[in-house]
């Protein structure tokens, strides 16, 4: 199967965890997307969705799924997503897609969070994935060299084809650091959450995934913590 086939196994399963009559959280990315392409199909079903992007919100309305400001909400019932490395704790790092801060918020207020990931994204120790980490524009290089101290190797994520600092949905810079061995998520969760000037950190670990559905080719298999 390829990785695109396995996303879209996952996907298609994640349909099972979507809860009638409620607000769905929906994630970015390529998995994500398959994911949308799926709910399109029960979308009677839902009252709507949170979208955790811009680029989310659009392929949900393209569908005609009702999208909600987070702000008119209370609760949501499950919040499905991508990952870019799950360890067997259920910890991910996200926001190879620039996702991360939305993606971290609409998670915060979702009952439970249903990962979905073609198999290469489980990993003994996360951190090969370089981490990316959302900042405030002017704090940039200060927290570079915060995220250097840490032993890692920061690099700031340009548009593509320029010099520029990539800009996200919420006018924030991203630097993503390589390099770094992630035996205690929690801990450097907390400890780049208070540096000064971070929006938000890929390392979602003190909140984790509640379910894994990953595919590989023996079907998809489902981990939950
Ligand atoms: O910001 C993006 C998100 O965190 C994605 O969930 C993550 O990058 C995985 O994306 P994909 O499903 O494309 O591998």
């Amino acid at each position: 199967m390829t990785q695109d086939e396995l996303k879209q196994a996952v996907a298609r399963a994640a349909i099972g965890y979507v809860v009638d009559g409620e607000i769905i959280g929906v994630g970015t990315g390529s998995t994500a997307n398959f994911f949308i392409d799926e709910l399109a199909a029960i979308k009677h079903r839902i009252k709507g969705t949170v979208a955790s992007s811009e680029a989310t919100a659009a392929r949900l309305q393209g569908h005609g799924i009702p999208v909600f400001d987070l702000n008119e909400v209370d609760s949501i019932a499950v919040y499905i997503d991508g990952a870019d490395e799950i360890d067997a704790s259920g910890a991910m790092i996200k926001g190879g897609g620039a996702a991360l801060t939305r993606e971290k918020i609409v998670a915060s207020v979702s009952k439970s969070f249903v990962c979905i990931a073609d198999g290469s994204k489980l990993v003994g120790t996360l951190g090969k994935f370089a981490l990316p980490v959302e900042v405030i524009p002017m704090a940039r290089n200060a927290v570079f060299r915060q995220l250097a101290a840490l032993g890692g190797q920061p690099k700031v994520r340009v548009k593509p084809g320029t010099d520029e600092p990539f800009v996200t949905d919420n006018g924030g810079h991203l630097i993503d650091v390589a390099g770094l061995s992630i035996t205690d998520p929690v801990g450097l969760e907390n400890t780049i959450n208070g540096i000064t000037g971070v929006i938000a950190v890929g390392l979602f670990a003190a909140r984790g995934a509640n379910v894994c559905l990953l595919g590989t080719a023996e079907g998809v298999k489902t981990l939950s913590w």
